[in-house]
C-alpha cells in the first residue's frame, strides 16, 4: 500500500473540503433540483402511460385531469431550472475558487530550496488544465449522477410495478456489457493520469522554449525548436488521443448495450401484452422511456465513475506535489541574532561522490561584516544558499546563536535572514510594489531603504509607480538588482547575506552601495563578492578566502596581504 506522510492525507482531505466550504447551501439546492427534476421525469413517463391507456378506453373525462396534471409539472419543472440555473453555476465557480486558491496558498509554504528543486509545470499544469478536467469530471458529474440515480431507482421502481418479468428480462440484457465498462474504468483512470504528466512537461517545454525566445532567434535555431515542440506535442496528442479512444470503446459498450436492451424489451413487451399477461399497450409503450432512465445509467454511469476516478487522480496528485518537501515542523525563533552564526566541521555536495564544501568551520559574529572570496566554483553560493536552508543534507552543524539550522521553522528562519541573489526576480508591477512586496510599510523606512540601495535617482526619473514590465524588461539589470537590495534592507532582518549583489552596478554606483550596507548599524553581513577593490574590502571585519570548498585563508585585509597568498594573488589579478 502506498504510504504518503501525514501531510499530504490531510492535504488530500483539505482540498476536497475546499468545494463545500460555506458552499454546502449551494450544492443542496442544486442537488435538490437535480433529484426533484429526475421525479418530474419520472411523472412525465406516468402521464404518458395513463393518456395511451385512456386513449385505448371511450372516456374524455380522465384526459382533462391529464391536462391539469400536465400543468402542474411542467410548472414545477420550469421553476426548478430557475433556481438551478443560479445555484449550479454559482456552486461550481465558488468550489473552484476555493480548491485554487487553497492549493496555491498551501504551495506557498514551501521552503525556497525545495521549491527551487522542483519544476513549477506541475504546479502550472494543476492549477490550469487539471482544474478544468476536475470541475467537469468530478464535480459537475456529482449532479448528473444524482439525476440518473433517481430516474434509475424510481425507472426500475415502476417498471417492477408495471411487470416484475419483463423488466427481470431487461435487466439480465444488461449486466454483461455493464461489467465491460467497470474494468475499462481503471484503464481510462490511469491514462488520464498520463495525460496530466504529458500535459506538465508540455507546458515546461512551452515555457523553457519561450523564455528562451531571444537566445533562439539570435543563434538562429528556429527549426530545431520547432521540431522539439512538434515532437512533444505530438507526443501529448497521441496520449490523448488514446484516452479519446478508450473514452469511445466504454461510450460504445455502453450504447451498445442500451440499444440491444431497449429493442429486446420492446419486443418481449408486445408478445407479453399480446398473449394478455398483464401488460397494456400503455404499459409497453411507456416501458421505452422508463427503460432509457434505466439503462442509460448502465451506460453512462461506469465512464462518468472512471472520469471522476481520474479527476480524483488529480487531486491526490496535486495533493501529492504541494504536501511533499515542506518542512513540517520546526522551532520558532525570534528574529533577532545575539551571538551570531556558528559553521562548525560544515561538508556538502550536491552529489555524494563530490563535496562542494570541505570540513568548513568558521564563526560570524552578530553584527560585523565578512567578505567571502575564491575562485569560481569554489562553493561561495553554495554557502550562503546553505545559510538560507537551502538543504538539510549537510554533514556538521550550522547554528544561529545556539539553534542548529535543521530545527529552525523556514518562515522563521526568513525573518531572521534575507538574502540578495545575482538572479534578481523583478514582477510585471510597480517599483514600488517590486520593493515592498506588496506589503505597507512606514513612508521613512522605505525611503531609507531606497536611498541606502541607490534608487534615488531613478524614482526621481520615473516614479515609484512606474511598470518595471515582466520579468524586470524595463529595468536595465543595475536598476533590477538596486530594487532586490532595497527590498532586503527594507525588511530589517538582523543578517543580509548578499551574493554578488553589485556585480551589474557600475564601479561608482557598487561602491556607494557596498559602503551604504557596510555602514548600518548592528546588521550581521556575509558578502560573496568578486570586486577586490582596497577601500571596500579594508572595511570587512574579515575576509575568508575559499578555495576548493575549504577556508583557505581568513583575516583583515592587511593580514592577507602579508601572507601573500591566495588573497594576495586574487587581489592583484582583479586589480591589474
Ligand atoms: N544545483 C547544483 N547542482 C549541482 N552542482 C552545483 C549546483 N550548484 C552549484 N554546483 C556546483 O558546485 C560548485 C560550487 O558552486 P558555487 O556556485 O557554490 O561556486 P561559487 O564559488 O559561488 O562560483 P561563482 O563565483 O562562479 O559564482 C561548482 O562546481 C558548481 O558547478
Amino acid at each position: 500500500m502506498k504510504s504518503d506522510p501525514p501531510r499530504v492525507r490531510a492535504l488530500r482531505r483539505q482540498l476536497t473540503a475546499t468545494f463545500y466550504r460555506k458552499n454546502k447551501a449551494t450544492f443542496f439546492v442544486t442537488a435538490g433540483a437535480m433529484l426533484l427534476l429526475g421525479g418530474a421525469l419520472l411523472a412525465v413517463a406516468w402521464i404518458l402511460q395513463q393518456i395511451i391507456d385512456i386513449a385505448s378506453g371511450d372516456s374524455v373525462a380522465p384526459l382533462v385531469r391529464m391536462c391539469w396534471l400536465c400543468l402542474g409539472v411542467l410548472v414545477s419543472v420550469t421553476t426548478i431550472y430557475v433556481v438551478q440555473c443560479y445555484t449550479y453555476p454559482a456552486f461550481l465557480r465558488r468550489a473552484m475558487k476555493q480548491y485554487k486558491e487553497y492549493a496555491f496558498t498551501e504551495l506557498t509554504k514551501k521552503s525556497i530550496s525545495t521549491f527551487s528543486d522542483e519544476n513549477t509545470s506541475r504546479y502550472i499544469s494543476a492549477l490550469t488544465n487539471d482544474a478544468v478536467c476536475i470541475e467537469t469530471n468530478y464535480l459537475a458529474k456529482i449532479f448528473t449522477l444524482l439525476t440518473k440515480s433517481v430516474s434509475f431507482v424510481g425507472g426500475l421502481v415502476m417498471m417492477l410495478l408495471y411487470s416484475p418479468l419483463l423488466t427481470g428480462f431487461a435487466l439480465l440484457l444488461s449486466l454483461v456489457p455493464l461489467a465491460v465498462s467497470v474494468l475499462c474504468g481503471n484503464r481510462l483512470a490511469r491514462m488520464e493520469t498520463e495525460v496530466s504528466r504529458q500535459n506538465e512537461s508540455f507546458v515546461a517545454m512551452t515555457k523553457d522554449l519561450l523564455s528562451g525566445f531571444s537566445v533562439v532567434k539570435s543563434f538562429k535555431a528556429e527549426a530545431e525548436v520547432v521540431a522539439r515542440f512538434c515532437r512533444r506535442n505530438e507526443e501529448l496528442e497521441e496520449t490523448k488521443g488514446r484516452r479519446r479512444r478508450m473514452e469511445e470503446v466504454i461510450t460504445m459498450l455502453g450504447t451498445g448495450a442500451g440499444i440491444v436492451a431497449q429493442l429486446g424489451v420492446f419486443l418481449f413487451g408486445a408478445y407479453l401484452a399480446v398473449t394478455k399477461q398483464g401488460v397494456t399497450p400503455g404499459v409497453v409503450i411507456v416501458f421505452l422511456p422508463l427503460m432509457s432512465f434505466v439503462v442509460d445509467p448502465i451506460g453512462s454511469v461506469p465512464p462518468i465513475l472512471a472520469n471522476r476516478r481520474a479527476a480524483v487522480a488529480l487531486i491526490d496528485k496535486l495533493a501529492d506535489a504541494v504536501g511533499k518537501n515542506v518542512r513540517e515542523s520546526g522551532e520558532q525563533m525570534d528574529p533577532v541574532l545575539r551571538d551570531g552564526i556558528t559553521i562548525d566541521h560544515l561538508t556538502y555536495g550536491y552529489h555524494e561522490s563530490a563535496p562542494v564544501l570541505n570540513d568548513v568551520s568558521v564563526r560570524f559574529e552578530a553584527g560585523k561584516s565578512y567578505a567571502i572570496v575564491g575562485t569560481s566554483g569554489s562553493g561561495k553560493s553554495t554557502l550562503v544558499n546553505l545559510l538560507m536552508g537551502s538543504s538539510n543534507d549537510y554533514q556538521g552543524s550550522i547554528r544561529f546563536d545556539q539553534r542548529e539550522l535543521r530545527s529552525i521553522a523556514t518562515e522563521s528562519l526568513y525573518g531572521l535572514v534575507s538574502v540578495v541573489q545575482q538572479n534578481v526576480f523583478i514582477f510585471d508591477d510597480t517599483i514600488r510594489n517590486n520593493i515592498t512586496m506588496f506589503r505597507h510599510f512606514d513612508e521613512k523606512l522605505v525611503q531609507q531603504a531606497t536611498e541606502k540601495a541607490g534608487l534615488t535617482p531613478l524614482l526621481a526619473e520615473r516614479g515609484e509607480d512606474y511598470i518595471c514590465g515582466e520579468g524586470g524588461s524595463g529595468l536595465s539589470g543595475g536598476e533590477r538588482q538596486r530594487i532586490s537590495i532595497a527590498r532586503c534592507l527594507l525588511r530589517q532582518t538582523p543578517v543580509l547575506l548578499i551574493d554578488e549583489a553589485t556585480a551589474a552596478l557600475d564601479a561608482a554606483t557598487a561602491y556607494s552601495v557596498s559602503a551604504a550596507i557596510l555602514a548600518i548599524e548592528g546588521l550581521t553581513r556575509i558578502v560573496v563578492t568578486h570586486r577586490l577593490e582596497e577601500p571596500l574590502l579594508r572595511k570587512y571585519d574579515e575576509i575568508l578566502v575559499l578555495k576548493n570548498g575549504e577556508i583557505c585563508e581568513r583575516g583583515s585585509f592587511d593580514a592577507l596581504m602579508a601572507r601573500r597568498e591566495q588573497f594576495y594573488s586574487l587581489f592583484n589579478v582583479a586589480n591589474g
